[in-house]
């Protein structure tokens, strides 16, 4: 049974992949009502006033995948959590639409001064020409952000026959094209724009992107709306611009610290502001909820993440291709780790055939998991593989290659350690499973599975026939056996399989046998 916490409010028809599930205990609580227990849960579901710190992650001692029932994921230490193994996904398109539609209501709103004109109203005065407002037809619109809200901000801003102007270093042009939205430089928009949206995640490079600096480049009398993150236009950096008139008015939903503290800002007159309620649609909770639910769910029932944000994403079909190559690759990773009894510095893969068709990376991050598990004592898996084998001083690279050795695909990694090199290939045959067809340059053919003694030896009549012996004396029943040698009477190898795990002490007295160089246990 998978304990599940569903710490924030969610809609409960949307969470209903999990409630429904009868593998999965779920428990709809604030992570403060739960912290005697922290360390049962295998799933937390979250939307953003759950902050996943990395003090909280190393209390949830169990937890394998953490789900952001939303798009930004700044509330969890999304490195801490790929330390730590667990998986991170949210749900990226459930609140497009409602954030844009509230982005856009924000809009009028601030241009026809609406929420002040409301409480005029309210309190039975008949104030017309205060509020005298501006057409949005005509004027320039900068969008900065030009993902998915953005975009749907442009559509509706061109529908109210705006100009649209576009900042994102990352968008590609062929999409800005489709659009037909004016591609430009921070500074243009700047220059340009009547009006500012910002819709970029939080970042580093992104928060106090709108700062005193660049506002002292906007058009005086500009409008500024922030409906994305609190931070990215400065709070403090824009109040002066709004007591000097520069900015004639800003909406905010989002803030720096949320219920804000910053009052001096709220209370200017021509700011309006609303409590972060962009996503707060029933349609939007139904989808992201949805979203990740059924996330969750697949998940718990072995099948991948489409939406991850610290793994590569992948659809089933995908994961299905990839799965045998990433069970290869971690066997051969763990016996790479147990062959050389020595640390390692660099690991090289090289890719060969149909497998360079899928997503190696993934497949990279298996061998890295694989080769690491049998040498920490930590949760290894293909979330923090790569990050782990870093912060070890490992060195990694895979690359792509022609020669695939006569099959039809190949994965060939190289271990450099201290004071020797250690090779292996495997492939992988269609119905049949992954094989190990090549160690140190010897050809061999064996399956990656159970318990395994890997011996390296000189080819001289008589040694096979003692192992054998040996092995016979403490009762030890011989599964497989592989020999391989590059010449008659020089080095050889041989990989024998067993039924059951066998004594540390059979490795002992075989390394006694005369010819016998080197002997490892592989445990797969
Ligand atoms: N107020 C609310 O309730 C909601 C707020 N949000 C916020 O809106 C943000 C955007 O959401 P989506 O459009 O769905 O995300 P998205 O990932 O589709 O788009 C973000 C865009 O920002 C761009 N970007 C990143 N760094 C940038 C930079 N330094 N300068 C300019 N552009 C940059 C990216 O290239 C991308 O195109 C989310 O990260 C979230 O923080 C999202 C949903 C609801
Ligand atoms: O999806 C996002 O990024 C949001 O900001 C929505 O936040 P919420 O789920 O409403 O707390």
């Amino acid at each position: 049974m998978f304990h599940v916490l569903v710490s924030d409010s969610m809609s409960n028809e949307g969470l209903a992949p999990l409630l429904e599930n009868p593998h999965l205990q779920i428990i709809q609580k604030n992570i403060n009502e739960v912290s005697e227990s922290l360390h049962q849960y295998d799933a937390l579901v979250v939307r953003s006033a759950t902050k996943v710190t990395e003090d909280l992650l190393s209390k949830m001692s169990n937890l394998k995948i953490i789900a952001r029932a939303g798009v930004g994921v700044d509330n969890i230490d999304v490195e801490a959590a790929t330390k730590h193994g667990v998986i991170v996904i949210n749900a990226p398109d459930g609140n497009t639409i409602s954030t844009a539609e509230h982005t856009f209501a924000m809009m009028a709103s601030l241009v026809r001064h609406i929420p002040q004109a409301n409480i005029s109203v309210k309190s039975r005065e008949w104030n017309r020409s205060s509020y005298v407002g501006t057409e949005l037809a005509g004027k320039h619109l900068g969008i900065i952000g030009f993902g998915r809200i953005g975009s749907e901000i442009a559509k509706r801003a061109r529908a109210f026959d705006m100009q649209v102007h576009v900042f994102d270093p990352f968008l590609p042009k062929t999409r800005a094209e489709k659009l037909g939205v004016d591609i430009c430089t921070l500074e243009e928009v700047l220059k340009i724009a009547d009006i500012i949206t910002v819709h970029t995640p939080l970042t580093k490079d992104t928060k106090g992107l709108l700062g005193k600096e660049n506002l002292a480049k906007t058009k005086k009398g500009v409008y500024l709306l922030n409906c994305a993150r609190g931070g990215i236009i400065d709070e403090n950096a824009v109040i002066h611009f709004l007591e000097s008139g520069h900015v004639a008015g800003m909406a905010l939903d989002v803030f720096e610290i949320e219920p804000p503290t910053n009052q001096r800002l709220i209370e200017f007159e021509q700011v309006i502001a609303t409590p972060h309620l962009g996503a707060s649609t029933k349609e939007a909770q139904l989808n992201v909820a949805s979203q990740v639910a059924r996330e969750v769910s697949d998940f718990f029932n072995g099948k991948p993440v489409t939406s991850s944000i610290n793994l590569p994403a992948m659809s089933k079909d995908v994961y299905e291709k990839i799965q045998p190559y990433y069970e290869l690759s971690k066997k051969m990773g763990l016996i790479v780790s147990q062959c050389m009894n020595e640390p390692v510095q660099e690991i090289s893969i090289t890719y060969a055939g149909s497998v360079t068709d899928l997503e190696t990376s993934f497949i990279t991050r298996g061998l890295l998991s694989g080769f690491l598990t049998t040498r920490i004592d930590t949760t290894i898996n293909e979330v923090n593989a790569a990050m782990i084998s870093k912060e070890l001083g490992i060195t990694f690279g895979d690359k792509v290659s022609s020669n695939t050795y006569g099959y039809s695909n190949s994965i060939t990694v190289v271990a450099i350690g201290e004071t020797k090199t250690f090779e292996i290939r495997g492939t992988y045959v269609a119905h049949y499973g992954g094989r190990i067809v090549s160690l140190n340059g010897f050809n061999i053919d064996f399956s990656p599975e159970g318990n395994l003694l890997y011996i390296q030896h000189t080819d001289r009549p008589g040694v096979i026939g003692k192992v054998g012996n040996i092995l016979g004396d403490n009762e030890i029943n011989i599964a497989t056996m592989q020999v391989g040698r590059k010449e008659m009477g020089g080095e050889a190898i041989m990989m024998l399989s067993f039924d059951k795990p066998i004594q540390e002490n059979v490795g002992h007295v075989l390394k006694n046998v005369g010819d016998i160089v080197n002997i490892r246990k592989i445990d797969l």
